[in-house]
């Protein structure tokens, strides 16, 4: 099978040319394996092209290539949507991708090799490359989220927007976050300068209504219960109507694909590796959601409601880091966050197959759409719909060694 390997030098803290120079090519060379290509990217953008270029070069009729991608998610995220954006003269063939984890947050690679405590942190990072190179390789195909952004000034005839991720599509705190963390990336390139993100946005609620759309073959919109331990029909989905309405203000509003994680330690999707479970399901969103007016002492929208909400929000964040307590997270009689009894839960966690946010036009923050990492604008008057997909056959889309 054709073979590329490219890297990224610039993501995470730079370490990924001198990984690949003094591990990963080495360890190719041991199992007598040669590249077809060796590739750094120069730019931003470049790891699309370089992958666009080496297919062009492949035999027309060929099932798949193997690519060993060193990078981020951020850099994944550009591939898969230039790959996509390609005039389709020929179909693709399936790409079979080894990650090797160099970015800051690396969520698919964690969500795929969750991290224990006595890894070792160079074979920890090349566990996809080790899976690549056994004797049969597996690989589990990646699912997309496919978010397009409506509506605006020029309505139908203006080209929409169109972004494919691979880890998170997200509006509200976390777009907020992502939107005001590239701005903090030079003066601190660790995962901290999220921290400082949030703490500038913890007190906004966001101004919107939200769809949920039932995944394609369930019939229903599903809700985590935290008695069962598990996703039930959500109260609101009916056969007659399961799409489900949900009203605003929003603190936080985040879907996953593929991952049950963010960062290594914060499993803001507890569940969202089941999706990928080989059962010949459909793909699926795990979405998070914090709406203020759950809380039984909700009171109208003021800066001091914000204030006294900020550190309920705060605790959802927290226990996500505790192993994705979060999900188990409710509210007493008089709005006191507990992690038993009977009351609401503080986090709707939803599994759906789609869905759509329309931001209230005079809420600029609203407006905000992050797709792993990039941040995009629905223009005034428009909306984002996001929807999961699965590759259709096994000759097509992508795939990850595992
Ligand atoms: N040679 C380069 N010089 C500058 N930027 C580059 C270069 N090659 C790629 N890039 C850009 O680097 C950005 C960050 O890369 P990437 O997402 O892989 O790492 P990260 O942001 O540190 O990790 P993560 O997404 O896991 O948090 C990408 O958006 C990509 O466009």
């Amino acid at each position: 099978m054709p073979l590329l390997v490219v890297y990224n030098p610039v993501s995470g803290d730079g370490s990924g040319g001198a990984l690949f120079k003094e591990h990963v090519l080495p360890l190719l060379k041991e199992k007598n394996v040669t590249p077809d290509r060796v590739e750094e990217t120069t730019a931003p953008g470049h790891a699309g092209t370089l992958v666009a270029d080496f297919l062009a070069t492949v035999p027309d009729g060929t099932d798949a290539v193997s690519v060993i991608l060193g990078s981020g998610d951020g850099t994944l995220h550009e591939l898969i949507n230039a790959l996509n954006s390609l005039p389709s003269s020929k179909p693709l063939p399936r790409i079979n991708l080894a990650l090797v984890p160099c970015g800051t947050a690396n969520a698919l690679y964690a969500s795929l090799f969750p991290p224990t405590p006595d890894d070792d942190p160079v074979q920890s990072r090349l566990k996809s490359v080790n899976a690549f190179l056994s004797s049969s390789p597996h690989t589990v195909p990646l699912n997309l989220a496919v978010t397009v952004l409506s509506g605006g000034p020029g309505g139908q005839s203006k080209p929409r927007q169109v972004s494919i991720s691979a880890v998170v599509a997200s509006t509200a705190l976390h777009a907020s976050i992502l939107h005001d963390s590239e701005a903090l990336r030079a003066s601190d390139p660790s995962m901290e300068r999220f921290k400082t993100a949030a703490m500038q946005n913890i007190t906004r609620w966001y101004a919107a209504s939200v769809k949920l759309f039932p995944r394609e073959g369930a019939g229903f919109v599903e809700v985590f219960d935290p008695a069962a331990q598990a996703f039930v029909p959500h109260e609101a989905s009916t056969e007659d109507d399961p799409i489900v309405d949900l009203a605003g203000p929003f603190a936080y509003f985040l879907s996953t694909v593929n991952v049950d994680r963010l960062e290594p330690k914060f499993r803001i999707a507890p569940r969202g590796r089941d999706v990928l479970a080989p059962e010949g399901k459909s793909a699926a969103l795990d979405v998070v959601i914090v709406r203020p007016m759950r809380d039984p002492s909700y009171e109208m929208e003021s800066e001091e409601a914000r204030a006294k909400f900020a550190g309920k929000a705060g605790a959802v964040l927290g226990a996500a880091y505790q192993d994705g307590a979060h999900v188990n997270l409710r509210y007493d009689e008089i709005g006191k966050i507990v992690a038993e009894g009977t009351g609401p839960t503080v986090v709707e966690y939803i599994r759906c197959g789609g869905w759509e946010w329309e931001p209230d036009d005079i809420d600029e923050r609203a407006h905000f759409v992050c797709a792993d990492g990039d941040i995009l604008t629905i223009p005034s008057g428009g909306k984002a719909k996001c929807t999961a997909a699965t590759p259709m056959s096994d000759n097509t889309g992508f795939a990850l060694y595992a």
